[in-house]
């Protein structure tokens, strides 16, 4: 959460021409109700549910960029998904600059509680063994604006893959 994969990808796909699609916004659309409401009536795992099968969905598609929300890396089921059928990028985010970007934002529930710097701390040590398992690059987003992080994905993954 506040790593930026909303807001790079956003860019990433803009770079590209490709169409961007964030796995929060789909459920959000298929669902009609905000994340916020799903966590609250089903539960985080009525919103995993809901996640899965709408990451199984999109990584059938192909020549998209797509954004996933920051937990879908616990299911295995989703770790296969990403990897096997795109190309994965991490974007490695310390607590604090998490923190920052995430401080003034309501709509991540998981984040609405006592200390959340605790819990940004608990959350990254329980995934970022899968991010680094399932990702063909990790990229630090502690430098450069959104746009450039983008760039440097571009750089990275060689645009004669992508043809
Ligand atoms: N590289 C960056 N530099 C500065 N601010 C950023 C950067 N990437 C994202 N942000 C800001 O951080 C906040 C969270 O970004 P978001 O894309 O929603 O993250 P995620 O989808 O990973 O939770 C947004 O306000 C966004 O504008
Ligand atoms: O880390 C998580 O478990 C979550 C991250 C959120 O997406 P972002 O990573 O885009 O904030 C959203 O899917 C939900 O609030 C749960
Ligand atoms: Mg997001």
């Amino acid at each position: 959460m506040g790593a930026g994969k909303t807001t790079v990808g956003r860019h990433l796909a803009d770079l590209l021409g490709r169409s961007f699609i964030d796995s929060d916004h789909e459920i959000e659309a298929r669902t009609g109700a905000s994340i916020p409401w799903i966590f609250e009536k089903e539960g985080e795992s009525g919103f995993r549910q809901r996640e899965q099968q709408v990451i199984d969905y999109l990584t059938r598609r192909s020549g998209i960029v797509l954004a996933t929300g920051g937990g879908a890396i616990m299911r295995q089921e989703n770790r296969e998904f990403l990897k096997q059928r795109g190309i994965v990028i991490y974007l490695y985010t310390p607590v604090e600059m998490q923190l920052a970007r995430t401080s003034r934002d309501r709509n991540r529930p998981l984040l609405q509680v006592a200390n959340p710097e605790q819990k940004l701390k608990e959350l990254l040590s329980l995934r970022d063994p899968l991010y680094r398992q399932v990702a063909h690059h990790v990229i630090p987003t502690s430098d450069g604006s959104a746009r450039d992080l983008a760039q440097k994905i571009i750089q990275l993954i060689g645009l004669n893959t992508l043809r």
